[in-house]
């Protein structure tokens, strides 16, 4: 796992890609639409790779870990676990109106009070567009916890770099994957009549 390719494909091993014309949660349009529902169906295959993001984000010294349902708050626990720190998720709670990230996700109300003030990291399985990761941290400014970093085992292309940027958060991740998104607008699968095809 020390050579970078070796981790890159080994990590890219575990998901399926599609490619395609995919409308994204963001609002955003994509051609590649990773199968991620099988990515926790052996855990101890995915265990070394949520313990290097863990060591990847250790320095940062979370007090938290926090990861978006479902994948990213499955690979939360187990990040938390191996940093011995605490662990929440968000949930999505409106898909938008149809605008660019309109989604919405939210703390577990009980844990509001409990964040306030403390470190958190939020962790995603894989951070595309970038809509799940902006809206956990949206959640957290509104609890007034302090986010740290940002972590994901995939980030694909160069938005999760610009989503940690606009945050004035670190990124760390295990591997990365060229892609590209479209502002629906601007697709240029959207001008060639490619139809929008259901993940
Ligand atoms: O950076 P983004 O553009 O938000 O894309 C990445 C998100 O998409 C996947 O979740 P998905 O929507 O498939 O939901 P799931 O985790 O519940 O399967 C993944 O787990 C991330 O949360």
């Amino acid at each position: 796992m020390s050579n970078p390719t070796d981790t890159q494909d080994a990590v890219l091993a575990l998901m399926s890609a599609r490619a395609g014309h995919f409308p994204l949660e963001s609002g955003h349009h994509g051609e590649l639409w990773l199968e991620l529902d099988a990515l926790f169906w052996e855990p101890a295959a995915l265990e070394p790779f949520a313990n290097r993001l863990a060591e990847l984000i250790r320095p940062h010294a979370p007090d938290v870990v926090c990861g978006p349902l479902v994948g990213g708050a499955y690979l939360g626990q187990v990040v938390a676990t191996r940093l011995g720190v605490r662990f929440c998720h968000t949930e999505r709670t409106s898909a938008g109106d149809g605008g660019l990230y309109a989604a919405t996700y939210e703390l577990p109300r009980a844990l509001d009070a409990r964040l306030a003030g403390l470190r958190v990291a939020v962790v995603d399985d894989v951070v595309n567009a970038g809509s799940a990761v902006r809206a956990t941290l949206a959640a957290l400014t509104r609890a007034d916890a302090r986010p740290v970093a940002l972590g994901a085992l995939l980030a694909l292309g160069t938005t999760p770099a610009a989503v940690a940027a606009s945050a004035g958060l670190p990124l760390e991740t295990v591997a990365t994957r060229r892609n590209e998104i479209f502002e629906p607008e601007h697709c240029p699968l959207c001008v060639k009549g490619e139809p929008l095809q259901r993940p």
